[in-house]
C-alpha cells in the first residue's frame, strides 16, 4: 500500500476508488514488508523510515496485529510444528521403522546429521534473504515436513530483517526443536526392536492423529472466540472485559467498518430500523480505534471532520507514507539539471505535479538522497510537497522585508529566500534553539544570504521588530496532517491539547498580523498554516483573529488546488470568505494533512483593536509596532511547548556579555575597566554603581526593549549584513549571542543604555525607511 501511494502523483486527484483501498487494506501486513524492502532502497531516509515504520506507535496496533496474524500464521505453523515435533519425530522415526531395522539403526546417526543439516545448511545460513523468501513462502503452505520446520525457522530469523524481535527467537527454536529431536531419537534409539516394530508404529500414528485432533481444535476454538468477539454486541461498555484480550480479526474488523459506513452513507435505506444512526456510528468508532490504532478521542475528531466514506479514505491514507519529494534549490541550480544529475545517478523520479516548478517525486532510488553530492552541494532539500504551499501562498517579492515566525529547520524559509532571489532580508525566527540550529545548517548548505535567524517566542514580535512587508506564520500544532509520519498522534493527543495549541495559535497569529506593515506597497499579507486537520487550530484560530483584528480580511492563497476550509462546522458559522483557506488532505492529494490562510491587512493596529479580553481576562501589554502605532499582544501566560528545550536564559553564556556591556559602558564614562577591579578591592566606581547607573536609565524608558538575539549565517553577504546591522545598532551582541528575550528580561535590559536600546530598537525601523516604508 505505501509503495502505492509513493508512486501515486501528488496534487489533484483522480477519484478514490474506495474498492482498491480495501484490497489494500486486507493485503496491509504482506505489503508492509514490501514497504519496508523498497524503503531500504531509498536510501539515507531508508533505514530511518525503516526504524519509522517498526517504531510508530500508533500503527503498532495494526502492525502488530498484523505481524501477529503473520506471527500466529507461524506459531500456527510453529504450533503445528511443535505438535508435529512429536509427529514429525515420530514421523522420522517412522520413516526409519519402516526401513529396515539393521540399515534403520545404522541410519539414525545420518538422519540425525541429515537434520542436522537442515538446520545448518550453509547455503541457508549464507544466504538469509532466501530464508526469508522460503520463509514467507512457508507460512501459506499447508504442508509442513522437517525441512520446512528449518524453512520455518530462517523465516524467523530471516524475518529479522524486519523485526528484530523474532531475531532473538530464532535460536531458541532452534534449539528447543533440536532438544525435541534429540529426546525423540534417543527414545526410538531406545524402545526400538524388531519385535515390537509393529505396535510402536501403531501407537506413534495414533499419538499422530490424535495431536492433529488436538491442535484442529484448538484452532476451532480460537477461530470460535475471535468470531463471538467480533460479533458482540457493538455497544460502548463492550471494549472491555473478555473481548479485549482477544487479538481482532482484522479481516473481519475491515469487512465490518466498510459495511457499517456503507449503511451510514445511504441510512434511510441499508439500516436496521431498530437500530438508531448513532449506535452504528459508535459501532464504527469503535472498529476504527482498534483497527487503526486510534485513541477514541481523535477517532471521534477526525471522523467528525468527513463523510463517513472519506473520513474512512483519511484513516487509511494515515497509514502509508507519503511521496519521497524534493525541492530544487534555484539558488544553486535548476529542476532539470538536478534531474538529470539524479538520474544519472540511478534515482527514479518526475516533477511533482504541475502545480510546482521545483519539486521531484522520487519513485526509486539507489544512492541515499541525504548524501549525495547535490544534497551536500545545496542543490536540492528534502521537503514535504504540501510544505511548498504556504510559501506559494505568501510569494514573498523581491527586495521585501519577510519575517518567518516559526521557521525551523527552515525548508519554508529556505524556499522564500529562492523565490527572492537572495534579495531582500528575511528574519527566520524559531524558539527553540536546538531547532534554529538545524535552520542555519539549511541556511548554509543551500547559499541562503538573505536570512537572519533569531531565537525568540513569535509572541515577542512585534516588540522585537515590525513593518515587515509579508509575515508567514507556520504554527506549532498537533500534527493530525502527518499521521502517517508520526503515529504517536494517535494516541498522544488529548483534549488538553486542543486548547493549549489553539491559544498559543491565536496569540501568534495576531503577533504575526501586528508585524506586518499594512502600507508596503508590494505585500500587507499574514499567511498562516498547521498541518493539522483540526477546525479548532485552522479556522478557528483565523475566525479569532478575524474577530481581534478587523484590520484584516481573508484573500484567496492564490494555490491552484485544495479542498475550501470551512464556512461552518458542526454549528459553528464562520466569515464565509473562510471558504477562500485551503484545506489539504492525504487522501484527496496524496500530500501530507494541511492548512493554509492569506490574510491582508488594510489598516494600522489601534487601541480600540487591543482592549481586554474580557472572556477570557487576557492581559494585552502595549507594543510598538510601525508608524509608532500601538498595536497589541495578548500576553496570556501560553505554555509554550518548546519551553523546555529553549528555554536556555544561559547564565555563563550571558555572563561574558554582560561582564563586556559593563566594560563599554565604565569606558564610556571614562573610566578605565580594569580599574573596576579594584573597585572591589577599595576603589570607589564599582560595578554596583555602574549596573545601578544603567538600571536607572532603563526605568526611564517606559517600555522594556527586549535585546534581539540574532544568529548571523556565516555567509559572505549575511556577515556583510550582520556587520551592517551590527554598526547600526553598536551591538556587539548581535555577533553570534544567543539571548532569549522573553526568558531573561531582567538581566539584559537592564545592562542596555538608554541609546543603545533606542539604537536597537531602530533596528527594525531603519531598515523600514530604507525600503520607504
Ligand atoms: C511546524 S514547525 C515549523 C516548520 C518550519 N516552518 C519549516 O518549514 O521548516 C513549528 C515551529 O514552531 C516553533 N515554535 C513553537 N512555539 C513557538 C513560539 N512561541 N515562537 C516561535 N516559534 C515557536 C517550533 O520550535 C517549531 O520549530
Amino acid at each position: 500500500m505505501g509503495v502505492g501511494n509513493r508512486m501515486k502523483k501528488q496534487g489533484p486527484p483522480p477519484p478514490l476508488d474506495e474498492s482498491l483501498v480495501t484490497r489494500k487494506r486486507k493485503n496491509a501486513p504482506i505489503q508492509s514488508n514490501d514497504n519496508v524492502k523498497k524503503r531500504r532502497t531509498s536510501a539515507g531516509r531508508g533505514e530511518k523510515s525503516i526504524k519509522d515504520v517498526a517504531n510508530r506507535p500508533g500503527r503498532s496496533k495494526l502492525q502488530e496485529s498484523a505481524k501477529d496474524s503473520v506471527a500466529n500464521g507461524r506459531q500456527t505453523q510453529a504450533q503445528g510444528a511443535k505438535g508435529r515435533s512429536k509427529p514429525k519425530g515420530g514421523a522420522k522415526s517412522h520413516v526409519r521403522i519402516t526401513a529396515p531395522v539393521a540399515e534403520d539403526v545404522e541410519d539414525d546417526s545420518d538422519l540425525a546429521s541429515d537434520d542436522a543439516d537442515g538446520i545448518d545448511d550453509p547455503d541457508v545460513m549464507e544466504d538469509p534473504l532466501e530464508g526469508v523468501i522460503a520463509g514467507l513462502d512457508a507460512l501459506d503452505s499447508d504442508s509442513a515436513d522437517s525441512l520446512e520446520l528449518g524453512d520455518d525457522e530462517f523465516a524467523a530469523s530471516g524475518s529479522d530483517v524486519v523485526d528484530s524481535d523474532e531475531e532473538e527467537q530464532a535460536p531458541r527454536q532452534h534449539s528447543m526443536w533440536s532438544e525435541d529431536e534429540d529426546e525423540d531419537s534417543d527414545a526410538a534409539a531406545e524402545k526400538l526392536t524388531a519385535a515390537n516394530i509393529a505396535g510402536l508404529s501403531q501407537r506413534l500414528d495414533e499419538s499422530t492423529q490424535q495431536e492433529a485432533r488436538e491442535a484442529q481444535a484448538e484452532l476451532e476454538d480460537a477461530a470460535l472466540q475471535t468470531n463471538i468477539a467480533a460479533e458482540l454486541p457493538d455497544s460502548d461498555d463492550d471494549a472491555a472485559g473478555p473481548k479485549a484480550l482477544l487479538a481482532p480479526d482484522l479481516q473481519l474488523l475491515r469487512t465490518r467498518i466498510t459495511e457499517t459506513v456503507r449503511i451510514l452513507t445511504d441510512f434511510s435505506k441499508l439500516a436496521d430500523p431498530s437500530r438508531s444512526r448513532s449506535s452504528y456510528v459508535s459501532a464504527l468508532l469503535n472498529d476504527i480505534c482498534v483497527y487503526y490504532g486510534y485513541s477514541p478521542f481523535l477517532a471521534q475528531k477526525l471522523f467528525s471532520l468527513f463523510p463517513p466514506q472519506e473520513a474512512l479514505a483519511f484513516f487509511d491514507a494515515n497509514e502509508s507514507p507519503r511521496p519521497l519529494v524534493l525541492r530544487t534549490n534555484t539558488l544553486r541550480t535548476s529542476r532539470r539539471l538536478l534531474a538529470h544529475a539524479l538520474i544519472n545517478r540511478g534515482v527514479s523520479l518526475e516533477p511533482v505535479g504541475k502545480w510546482s516548478k521545483v519539486g521531484l517525486q522520487v519513485f526509486e532510488s539507489g544512492v541515499p538522497l541525504g548524501a549525495t553530492p547535490e544534497y551536500l552541494a545545496g542543490h536540492y532539500i528534502l521537503q514535504a510537497a504540501s510544505s511548498f504551499l504556504p510559501v506559494m501562498a505568501l510569494a514573498p517579492q523581491e527586495g521585501e522585508r519577510i519575517l518567518d515566525m516559526a521557521s525551523a529547520p527552515g525548508g519554508k524559509a529556505t524556499y522564500a529566500a529562492a523565490l527572492m532571489r537572495n534579495t531582500g532580508c528575511i528574519f527566520a525566527n524559531d524558539s527553540n534553539k536546538q531547532r534554529a540550529k538545524a535552520l542555519i545548517g539549511n541556511i548554509h548548505r543551500l547559499g541562503v544570504k538573505n536570512t537572519i535567524v533569531c531565537n525568540y517566542s513569535a509572541l515577542e514580535f512585534p516588540r522585537v521588530m515590525g513593518g515587515f512587508d509579508r509575515v508567514m506564520l507556520d504554527a506549532p500544532c498537533s500534527g493530525t496532517g502527518v499521521i502517517a509520519k508520526d503515529a504517536s498522534v494517535k494516541t498522544n493527543k488529548t483534549e488538553a491539547d486542543f486548547l493549549r495549541l489553539p491559544h498559543l495559535q491565536k496569540q501568534l497569529l495576531l503577533a504575526a498580523i501586528d508585524s506586518v506593515d499594512h502600507a508596503s506597497k508590494t505585500g500587507g499579507y499574514i499567511v498562516y498554516s498547521t498541518c493539522s486537520v483540526m477546525v479548532e487550530e485552522n479556522e478557528q484560530v483565523v475566525q479569532y483573529a478575524l474577530n481581534k483584528r478587523p484590520n484584516v480580511r481573508l484573500v484567496s492563497t492564490g494555490l491552484t488546488f485544495g479542498k475550501e476550509g470551512f464556512a461552518s462546522f458542526m454549528g459553528k458559522k464562520f466569515h464565509p470568505a473562510m471558504k477562500d483557506t485551503r484545506r489539504y488532505y492525504p487522501h484527496a492529494y496524496n500530500v501530507d494533512g494541511f492548512y493554509v490562510a492569506k490574510l491582508k491587512k488594510i489598516g494600522p493596529t489601534t487601541a480600540g483593536m487591543t482592549k481586554v479580553n474580557e472572556s477570557t481576562g487576557a492581559k494585552h501589554v502595549p507594543a510598538l509596532v510601525n508608524g509608532g502605532v500601538d498595536a497589541d499582544v495578548d500576553k496570556t501566560p501560553v505554555e509554550d511547548e518548546d519551553e523546555d528545550e529553549f528555554g536556555g536564559f544561559n547564565k555563563d553564556e550571558d555572563e561574558v556579555y554582560i561582564e563586556r556591556a559593563k566594560k563599554k559602558l565604565l569606558r564610556r564614562k571614562g573610566i578605565d575597566p580594569k580599574a573596576d577591579k579594584g573597585a572591589k578591592n577599595g576603589i570607589s566606581h564599582g560595578t554596583d554603581e555602574v549596573e545601578k547607573d544603567v538600571s536607572a536609565s532603563a526605568d526611564i524608558d517606559d517600555e522594556e526593549v527586549p535585546e534581539p538575539s540574532v544568529h548571523v549565517p556565516k555567509d559572505e553577504v549575511a556577515m556583510e549584513l550582520a556587520d551592517k546591522s551590527s554598526k547600526e545598532t553598536a551591538a556587539p551582541e548581535l555577533n553570534g549571542v544567543q539571548n532569549t528575550g522573553d526568558h531573561a528580561p531582567g538581566t539584559s535590559t537592564k545592562l542596555r543604555s538608554k541609546k543603545e536600546k533606542r539604537k536597537l530598537n531602530g533596528l527594525g525601523k531603519k531598515k523600514v525607511k530604507s525600503t520607504g516604508k
